[in-house]
């Protein structure tokens, strides 16, 4: 019965002896053979179970199984030859044919397969692999351990081109030298070996009782190899628990600049805007952290938000002198507008774009001077000074159905912002559109209610202010000019792309989950270039006559790009460098598309606000 269907084949003696041809000789796939043929003589007289033990053993699964296992003991014992001199013999050999056949293609293919570098990888890391020299060789460990340190635990660590990734500090109270901190990705913290709060008792042999953190570090220092440490372990190892939190750097800091950083080569420099990646917080001084621009690398020691703010604070008083409004200085620089004149409304457009006033840049330029407009935005002026360092970010991804994100651009006076603007808007009218502003001045008979203009009382532009629905605004000629969040949303509701400019000092304003807008800023290339790129260009003035650009114009736009790039860098998600139109509408476009349709860093709070809403 067992020997039924499935084993009614009689035992074919070549049939084993194929299944085993390929290594004849070795280990198991030898004992199986010799069993198999045993079995065959059993298998005609019918004896219990033996017909299954037979097709059990003879099956193909369990002889591959077998195979691949005498392989590996083979392996096992072969001392694999590098291939890399064999590989230079036939280079040298391809060579010589190709003296006598210079023409054959597949000796010419050879040849340049065999110079390729990546073959040349190839074959150094598999004589690497086959020479297994990738193993570092450990010291062994010393025998004359006393049974009194059992305590202790030996570390031997590999010091290579990294930093080991740990540091080290005196115990004010007892004087021992223990381990302050181990960086995350360093050498440390890889090995698994070493813990903050371990004692250290010697390094390379040598005691450390009784010397200065920075003595130890040059023990460390002039070690080469191998170093091995003795330590008496920390009773309750650290756990880092914590989630990973990414934050925007609002501010720069320079570790070497900083007396109170605990280890000036631990520190991480970073700069406004540098996404980081915060990945511990449990000293509440000094956090661990990571650019996400240089993933690979170990982590290194930035302040925490708290004893950041603190400096910044400090920093702050110290200067010997500060003006009320933090951003005072800069703005005066903004508003270089100096006689009022008619309002100019924008001519040779092919079409109406509504926003594109001359006024409307003036207008907000000078407005920040107006008492009404600093009693409102103070806060957000003053960010840059008092604000928090960092900023939480999450990554976000507009999603089809959600409204388009809102566009910002920025840029110093005459850089390019509205021209660009304009570009944009002509290039695809039905996907880029203006919003359209509020205005406290009379209608013209020309004009319509809501194309140019929406024609609003004083008092209803006031409370549009008052209540946080102005995006930007100003007075001019006793009039008031601005944008609302509500026009800005008319355009987004419509499926359509909003692009509006802003001054750099509205730029908090328009930062709420609402919009969630991105900014652009437009900067101008170097002196040289922009001579040349806005030979035929004209500056539109407060007047009617446009004036060419002049030498002192395009310094000027210069500084005060430069100006605004260190005060407000940290908020400008792309930087685009209008120097030849075509290739800045062109790189526009694609920053647009990509604000857009792929994921991007965003504060957090704008998301956490959506899943509330
Ligand atoms: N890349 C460029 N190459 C040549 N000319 C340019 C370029 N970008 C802008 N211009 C010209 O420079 C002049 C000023 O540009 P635009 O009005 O857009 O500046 P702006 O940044 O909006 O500043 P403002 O608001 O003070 O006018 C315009 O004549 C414009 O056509």
């Amino acid at each position: 019965m067992i020997q039924s269907d499935k084993g009614a084949d009689p035992p074919d003696k070549k049939d084993v002896k194929l299944s085993t041809a390929t290594n004849p000789q070795n280990g198991l796939s030898q004992i199986l053979r010799l069993v198999l043929q045993e079995l065959s003589l059993f298998y005609s007289r019918d004896v219990n179970g033996v017909c299954l033990l037979y097709d059990l053993l003879h099956s193909p699964w369990l002889q591959a199984l077998l195979k691949i296992y005498d392989c590996l003991q083979e392996f096992k014992e072969k001392k694999l030859v590098p291939a890399t001199p064999h590989a230079q013999v036939l280079s040298y050999e391809v060579v010589e044919l190709l003296r006598e056949t210079p023409t054959s293609p597949e000796i010419q293919e050879l040849r340049q397969m065999l110079q390729a570098p990546h073959f040349k990888a190839l074959l150094s890391a598999h004589d690497t692999i086959a020479q297994k020299d990738f193993e570092p060789l450990l010291p062994p460990l010393p025998d004359n351990i006393p049974e009194s340190e059992e305590a202790m635990r030996i570390v031997c660590l590999v010091k290579n081109q990294q930093p080991l990734g740990a540091t080290i500090k005196r115990h004010e109270m007892t004087g021992d030298i223990l381990v302050a901190r181990i960086i995350h990705g360093g050498l440390a913290e890889r090995s698994g070996l070493l813990y903050a709060g371990d004692k250290l008792v010697e390094v390379n042999g040598v005691s450390v009782e009784g010397l200065d953190p920075e003595q130890v570090i040059h023990i460390l220092a002039m070690s080469r190899g191998t170093i091995m440490f003795k330590v008496v372990p920390v009773s309750d190892p650290p756990v880092n628990s914590q989630q990973m939190v990414y934050v925007r750097a609002m501010t720069e800091y320079w570790p070497q600049e900083d007396p109170d950083i605990p280890c000036m080569d631990a520190g991480l420099p970073f700069q406004k805007g540098d996404i980081l990646q915060i990945v511990d917080q449990n000293d509440a001084l000094w956090w661990q952290a990571r650019k996400i621009s240089d993933p690979a690398t170990c982590a290194g020691l930035v302040p925490s938000n708290h004893l950041l703010k603190r400096k910044q604070r400090e920093f702050w008083w110290s200067q010997p002198y500060q003006p009320h409004t933090c951003l005072k200085s800069t703005l005066c620089e903004y508003c270089n507008c100096p006689t009022d004149k008619e309002e100019f409304v924008g001519y040779g457009q092919k079409f109406f774009i509504a926003g594109f006033r001359r006024s409307m840049r003036l207008c907000r330029r000078k407005s920040h001077l107006s008492p009404l407009h600093a009693s409102v935005c103070c806060t957000g002026s003053c960010y840059g000074v008092v604000g928090a360092p960092y900023e939480e970010v999450v990554r976000y991804q507009r999603r089809p159905s959600d409204k388009y994100r809102l566009i910002v651009l920025m840029g110093p006076s005459g850089v390019g912002v509205n021209e660009l603007r304009r570009q944009l808007i002509e290039f695809n009218p039905s996907h880029f559109q203006s919003a359209v502003p509020h205005t406290t001045r009379t209608k013209k008979s020309y004009e319509m209610n809501g194309r140019e203009y929406h024609y609003v009382s004083k008092e209803t532009f006031e409370s549009l202010i008052y209540s946080h629905r102005m995006l930007e605004y100003g007075e001019y000629k006793g009039h008031l000019y601005g944008t609302s969040v509500d026009a800005v949303q008319t355009v987004l509701v419509e499926g359509k792309i909003c692009v509006m400019d802003l001054e750099p000092q509205d730029i908090q304003v328009v930062r709420t989950h609402e919009l969630k807008p991105y900014v652009i800023f437009i900067k101008p290339s170097n002196m040289r270039c922009m001579k040349q790129s806005r030979k035929n260009a004209k500056i539109i003035t407060d007047y009617y006559v446009d004036m060419k650009f002049k030498d002192e114009d395009l310094q000027e736009m210069e500084n005060l790009a430069q100006r605004m790039e260190t005060q407000f860098g940290q908020f400008f998600d792309h930087v685009i460098v209008n120097d030849s139109l075509h290739d800045a509408c062109a790189q526009l476009l694609s920053a647009i598309q990509k604000a857009q349709e792929e994921p991007q860093w965003v504060p957090a709070t704008w998301i956490s606000s959506d899943t509330e809403s």
